[in-house]
């Protein structure tokens, strides 16, 4: 995936039309790759909010992969916090290092995977953390199933704008959205201004679960998706017997499971 550039949207996938909210896009099922946007590349895909279950049989992502389920998930936070960076961990298993061009708009990528058995794609959404595209941003929350916030653990100012942040999910997102926070660049220990608890206690308040990541080594980024779409399969998918898959329970799990952190 290339760097971010001022004058257009960064990745190398499809080019949402940041200008044009979801709903502005057509309304394709998932994986159809119906509903272009005028005078651009090819655009994401419309996902409905259901979770796009295709009704019993898989459908065929753009990259050629069969998938069950699909859902949208939004990378949110103040800018410079690793939104890209974990997505393209996350997408590519690689770390952008180097000089950091701030995302314009919103830009996005798909990655298909295995949850207990079901194959869930997640159309992951990198927003720009500027202010000035706010009002671009707040277009797209109303269809995301999912919301993982971010700060950088580095920025005390990117921890304190949380509440304000989580004042527009409220605002602007679907009550049921799937939302978790995480502290992350947890890889530069002598730069920490944020305490792990301090985080922890943050999300206990606001009942969301909580991780602390690393892009650049990579830690917990798989799980915190992982985990995001486990929710979202459950909540979608769920067989009569089937006991109730609990987020906060598994996130505590597998943080601990991690070596990471405690919890
Ligand atoms: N040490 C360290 N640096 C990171 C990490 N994640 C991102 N960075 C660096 O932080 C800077 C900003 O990263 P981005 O991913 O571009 O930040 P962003 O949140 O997408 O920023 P906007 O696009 O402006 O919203 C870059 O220089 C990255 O190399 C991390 O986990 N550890």
């Amino acid at each position: 995936m290339s760097r971010k550039k001022a004058a257009r949207s960064k990745g190398g996938g499809a080019a949402p039309s940041a200008a044009l909210p979801p709903a502005a896009q057509g309304s394709g099922r998932a994986g159809t790759g119906a509903g272009a946007p005028r005078g651009s590349a090819p655009a994401a895909p419309e996902l409905p909010r259901s979770g796009g279950a295709a009704a019993g049989r898989p459908s065929l992502s753009s990259s050629g992969e069969f998938y069950d389920l699909a859902f949208k998930v939004m990378l949110v936070g103040d800018s410079g916090v690793g939104k890209t960076c974990l997505l393209v961990r996350f997408k590519d298993g690689a770390f952008l290092a180097g000089s950091f061009i701030s995302t314009v708009g919103i830009d996005f990528r798909n990655k298909v995977l295995t949850v207990d058995g079901v194959k869930v794609k997640l159309q992951i959404w990198d927003t720009a953390g500027q202010e000035r595209f706010r009002s671009v941003t707040h277009a797209y929350y109303r269809d995301a199933h999912a919301l993982l916030l971010l700060y950088d653990v580095t920025n005390k100012a990117s921890f304190d704008n949380i509440q304000a942040w989580l004042t527009e999910i409220h605002e602007y997102a679907q009550q049921d959205v799937v939302l978790m926070l995480l502290g992350n660049k947890v890889d530069s220990a002598q730069d920490r201004v944020v305490k792990r608890e301090d985080g922890e206690k943050l999300a206990k308040e606001y009942g969301v679960p909580f991780m602390e990541t690393s892009a650049k080594s990579g830690l917990n980024v798989e799980l915190a998706f992982t985990a995001i779409a486990k929710e979202l399969k459950h909540r979608s998918m769920k067989l009569p017997n089937e006991p109730k898959f609990k987020l906060h329970d598994y996130v505590k799990k597998e943080v601990r499971g991690s070596g990471c952190c405690r919890s």
